[in-house]
């Protein structure tokens, strides 16, 4: 497990202090994947180099395998770093050397023998599928390619945790895709806890078990991403949700005021999410049956996160009042969140 206490950094700077991580502390379970996602600048990379201690931060702690990694000497430092391989975006390798000398290269410092090192570079060629490709140059590979060989090269000291910074963000959305379950494959595999940066919510939504959601320096949500997805509380964790669907439509719709939100005094305009385990009732057609209360849908998805189908409605609701309220709350004790848009 890694837990972090209220870790601080700020950077000095001749313009000022950046304060890029602001009193964050987070659990990581060991074995599972977890995201950390924000917009640019927000501290995701600050604070994941604070995990591996690239950047020291000034107070708080990082608690790896129950010990605080900012009390420990150069050396022991040295050893729990080799237990946490890092991968960036774009892949970082060193371009005079062949594909099996990258992922050869921290064995280097590790006094292997040669047959040993052999052995861990072969076995790790294989496990990206690059085993023909040993003797060719980074140049000569694509960018999914560097990018496995980059995963190779961080898993090659055998460490438990894999630290991933915007690791798919210079890739087509195929080759990311690519990238994403080999991660899970290895995260299954090896048991490798593996902590991921992005700013992509599709990529979050794909792999990760928990995601924590930072905003100027802060982690501002955090949890399970069924429960994140279906409930997002934070106005920046909604927004990124949107960004996987066409829900942020709706808001262009509204601020045009375009004909298909436009309301009468008799209507109420609505977003209803629900997840299908919990909602066997065919609910629309009894609001109207029951509290003649007629429903257009504007606008539907549903999202498939983690086999779990989240539905999200936005319709007008067309009847009294007093019966709009009363097919609400139905919907609501059905496990339907409400939102009243106006
Ligand atoms: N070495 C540094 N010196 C000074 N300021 C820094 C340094 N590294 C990061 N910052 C600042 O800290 C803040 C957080 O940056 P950080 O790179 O952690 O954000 P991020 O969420 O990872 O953004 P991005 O997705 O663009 O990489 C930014 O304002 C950035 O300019």
């Amino acid at each position: 497990m890694i837990r972090l206490e209220h870790v601080t950094k700020t950077f000095l700077t001749k313009n000022g202090n950046v304060h890029a991580v602001k009193d964050v502390s987070l659990e990581i379970q060991d074995g599972e994947i977890f995201g950390i996602i924000g917009f640019s600048g927000a501290g995701k990379s600050t604070l994941v180099r604070c995990i591996n201690l690239l950047e020291k931060p000034e107070s708080g702690a990082v608690i790896f395998e129950g010990r605080d990694l900012l009390k420990l000497s150069d050396k022991e430092l040295r050893a729990q770093r080799q237990q946490m391989g890092m991968i960036f975006q774009h892949f970082n390798l060193m371009r005079s050397r062949t594909i099996y000398e990258n992922i050869a290269f921290p064995l280097r410092h590790m006094r292997l023998k040669e047959d040993e090192i052999e052995k861990r570079v072969m076995s790790l060629l294989e496990l990206i599928e690059l085993k023909d490709r040993k003797d060719s140059y980074p140049s000569q590979l694509s960018g999914g390619q560097k990018q496995r060989v980059a995963i190779a090269r961080a898993l090659a000291s055998r460490p438990k945790v894999l630290l991933c910074d915007e690791a798919t963000s210079a890739l087509d959305p195929h080759t990311t895709q690519q990238i994403l379950q080999l991660i899970k494959r290895i995260n299954k595999e090896l048991n490798l806890t593996v902590i991921l940066i992005t700013h992509e919510m599709a990529v979050v939504k794909d792999i990760c078990d928990r995601v924590a959601v930072m905003e100027n320096g802060k982690v501002v949500e955090e949890g399970n991403i069924v429960d994140v997805f279906s409930h997002p509380k934070m106005p920046v964790t909604k927004n990124f949700i949107n960004t996987t669907n066409n829900l942020g439509k709706i808001q262009d719709l509204l601020d045009s005021n375009h004909p298909l939100v436009q309301i009468e005094k008799n209507q109420k305009l609505v977003k209803l999410s629900y997840q299908s385990t919990n909602t066997k009732e065919a609910l629309i057609s009894t609001l109207s049956r029951e509290y003649d209360v007629d429903c257009s849908i504007i606008f539907g998805n549903v999202e498939i996160v983690h086999e779990v189908p989240l539905g999200v409605l936005v319709c007008v609701l067309t009847g009294s009042d007093e019966n709009i309220e009363k097919a609400l709350e139905i919907c609501r004790q059905n496990k339907v969140s409400v939102e009243v848009i106006k």
